[in-house]
């Protein structure tokens, strides 16, 4: 009971917060970049890599890997996203007969797939052992830390050492480090061969690669070219992309077909987006179609103004600070910043429960304060990945608009939010799939 109370439900701290200014001041701070004690029991899997670290190893790392998320490279990874979005639609039409899909697994997969085969240049594969044994502990890994976090007792290094908990932990430490370690060594052999080099009588032989780019040569590359970055550190980085990089989006697509099921003339009205931009052609979306779907990115918008899926973040204050709204916050504290109660201001937002896309127009989103939405957090610790990740959704739910019409089970009035590592619902979110026909042009 006192778990619930305290720590699952997220109605439960839906008190609106101060105003944006406030987190303006907290966010921007050049001196209070120190995350909390929990962000500690990533750790054992993530090292100290760009969300776990501090000081200067944290602004080496973070300007070191900021190039790695330039847009020309984001346009290579689209390409991962759109031949794993066509894996995730051929699954899907196996489900248009069906009363209700349970969306998570489908959606899980897909973040999974797409994080690995970018992060690591490794395409998961169904039937391979060591793909399944690394899938299957991540998914695990996620729990234990959950589990911790839930157990206040356990935050005292001496009792976790005898739990339960942490002999799971070690255990799927050793599957995660030894898979990511013998990827990066595989790689390295790679990387020092023809990574750039076109396949004789590719297609595209202009420029395609022979491997598709992966963050992890980027990492590799910037260690050749004498960055002070070694195996270990290269092994935090891609853990970490791999950590941030998949429940995030997966939930925020989840979250997002939800509402649009919910909602059926804003969903019509992007899939006549995309058919403006694709017609009743089955090619394969391109880059700039993506760039085009304007009003998609505003319904995505919405959607992770509405959940956002990292609900909460937390802060330890290296110094006294004063906020906007003359609270004096002594050093050593320890601030939660609820994005998810900020977004439902109704000062900033006017019914704020409606799940209404114009909210994000040009005009509309004029003037808004820049730290009144900050699904991403905002300031030098905003997340590095936030143009792959809107990337990543926008493929994802485009791909899937364009081939079904999705249909209501769950409505947003039977959510039971919960702070999982990331903001969920408290049973997986189902929807329905229908086939979508185009009128004939
Ligand atoms: C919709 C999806 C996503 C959401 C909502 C999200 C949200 C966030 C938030 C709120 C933070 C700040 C965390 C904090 O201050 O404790 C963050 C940090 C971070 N995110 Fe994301 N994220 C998403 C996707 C991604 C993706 C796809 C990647 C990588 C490919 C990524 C990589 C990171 C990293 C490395 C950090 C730490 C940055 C730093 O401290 O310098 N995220 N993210």
């Amino acid at each position: 009971k006192w778990r619930q109370e305290n720590l699952e439900y997220i109605e439960l701290i839906n008190k609106i917060p101060g105003p944006p200014t406030d987190f303006l001041i907290l966010l921007s701070s050049k001196n209070n970049l120190k995350k909390s004690k929990v962000y500690e029991f990533l750790q054992v899997w993530l090292g100290t890599g760009l969300l776990t670290s501090k000081g200067a190893k944290w602004h080496y790392r973070r300007k070191l890997l900021t190039p790695a998320f330039h847009f020309g490279i984001l346009q290579q990874f689209s390409k991962v996203m759109f031949d794993e979005a066509d894996v995730l639609v051929s699954k899907l039409e196996k489900e248009c007969h069906k009363a209700m899909t349970s969306i998570e697994l489908f959606l899980g997969d897909f973040t999974l797939r797409t994080i690995c085969e970018t992060a690591m240049g490794t395409r998961l594969q169904k039937n391979d052992e060591r793909s399944k044994e690394y899938i299957t502990a991540i998914y695990k890994m996620g729990q234990v830390i959950v589990d911790r976090i839930k157990r206040p007792w356990l935050f005292i290094e001496f009792l976790y050492y005898f739990s339960e908990l942490r002999r799971q932990e070690n255990k799927l430490i050793q599957i995660l480090h030894s898979f990511t370690i013998d990827v990066i060594e595989k790689r390295k052999l790679d990387f020092n061969k023809d990574v750039y080099i076109q396949p004789k009588g590719s297609k595209s032989e202009s420029k395609e690669p022979k491997k598709r780019l992966a963050l992890l040569d980027l990492l590799l590359n910037f260690k050749n070219q004498g960055a002070d970055i070694g195996d270990e550190g290269i092994r935090e980085e891609v853990d970490t992309f791999t950590f941030e990089g998949h429940e995030t989006t997966s939930t925020s697509i989840q979250f997002a077909l939800l509402l649009l099921a919910n909602n059926p003339n804003i969903q019509e009205k992007v899939a006549e987006e995309i058919h403006s931009l694709v017609g009743n052609s089955n090619r394969q979306f391109t880059y700039s179609d993506i760039q085009e779907m304007r009003y998609l990115e505003m319904t995505i918008k919405e959607s992770l103004r509405l959940f956002p899926g990292v609900p909460i973040i937390a802060r330890m204050l290296t110094s006294d600070l004063m906020t906007a709204s003359k609270y004096f916050i002594p050093k050593d504290t320890v601030v939660h910043v609820q994005i998810y109660a900020l977004h439902r201001n109704p000062i900033i937002y006017p019914d704020p429960e409606k799940f209404d896309p114009e909210r994000f127009s040009p005009e509309n989103s004029r003037g808004r304060h820049p730290f009144a939405y900050i699904p991403f957090s905002a300031g030098p610790r905003n997340c590095i990945g936030q143009r792959f990740a809107m990337l990543e959704l926008k493929i994802a739910i485009a791909s899937i608009l364009r081939n079904f019409r999705v249909l209501p089970v769950d409505t947003p009035s039977d959510l039971k939010l919960m702070m999982h590592l990331v903001l969920k619902n408290s049973k997986p979110l189902s929807v329905q799939f229908r086939k979508r026909i185009y009128p004939q042009l």
